[in-house]
């Protein structure tokens, strides 16, 4: 049996302002930090620790992981980034108020946008100086591969290489292994790992700063997933994320 831990970051300036984010680099707030510190204690409550640790280009997510490590005093750990593991792409949305946009154009379209398995939001022109094809970041990428906007289908097919290619084949050779990403990279790999169906990943929603562990077989099947913590405030943690996109 093999544990791994999924974890999407602590909670960021735009989601607090309540902003959609995607590939937009913010940094955690104040309580973003905290999070990503009592994430560290509960896994050393829970007995864990890790040999790899996986994450994003963006800074939110790395801020978190090094959070969680240095409370485990896992500084040291290796850890790998990767662009595969970046929140999908909010399109024209990005840097949007989520409830201002309800209120324009109606909490169904809202939902549609942010959960629908595989209806984007407006993408940017290319020649938009907000894309990602100047970011340094993104230097060894084909132009193609760099999205101007993303569904969540869109996200899955990005994510399952790095999954399949890198992920997997370090989990068999027993490494005990966190992931520190994003709401929607999460969901793409939690759809996999579960077999979620499209209509029914549209109700999953991932809290900031939680630990979750999954248990796996020996064929990387989930055998059990559970969130460390305290149950009751995860549950409204996830209803709050699912309301965001509500005009009121
Ligand atoms: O804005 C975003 O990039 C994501 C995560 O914060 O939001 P949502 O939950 O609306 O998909």
């Amino acid at each position: 049996m093999y544990k791994i831990v999924l974890m999407r970051h602590g909670e960021s300036t735009w989601n607090l302002a309540n902003r959609f984010t995607g590939w937009v680099d913010v940094d955690l707030t104040e309580k973003g930090v905290a999070e990503a510190r009592q994430a560290g204690q509960l896994l050393l409550q829970a007995g864990l620790t890790f040999d790899l640790a996986y994450t994003s280009v963006l800074k939110r997510a790395i801020r978190t992981l090094w959070g969680t490590l240095d409370e485990m005093d896992l500084m040291w750990l290796p850890v790998k980034h990767h662009w595969r593991l970046n929140e999908r792409h909010y399109g024209a949305l990005q840097g949007l108020n989520k409830a201002e946009t309800a209120a324009k154009y109606g909490d169904e379209q809202v939902m549609v946008w942010r959960r629908s398995y595989d209806t984007p939001p407006m993408p940017l022109e290319p020649n938009d100086p907000r894309t990602s094809y100047a970011d340094p970041r993104y230097a060894g990428l084909k132009r193609e591969e760099i999205p101007l906007t993303e569904c969540l289908k869109d996200t899955v097919a990005r994510v399952l290489p790095f999954w399949n290619d890198e992920i997997a084949p370090s989990i068999r050779s027993g490494k005990r292994i966190i992931i520190s990403a994003h709401g929607n990279s999460l969901r793409a790999l939690i759809k996999m790992l579960d077999g979620i169906s499209d209509e029914d990943i549209v109700g999953l929603n991932i809290p900031n700063g939680q630990p979750l562990v999954y248990e796996l077989d020996a064929d990387l099947k989930p055998i059990k997933s559970y969130y460390l913590g305290d149950q009751a405030a995860i549950a409204a943690a996830m209803n709050a994320v699912a309301s965001q996109g509500k005009a009121k």
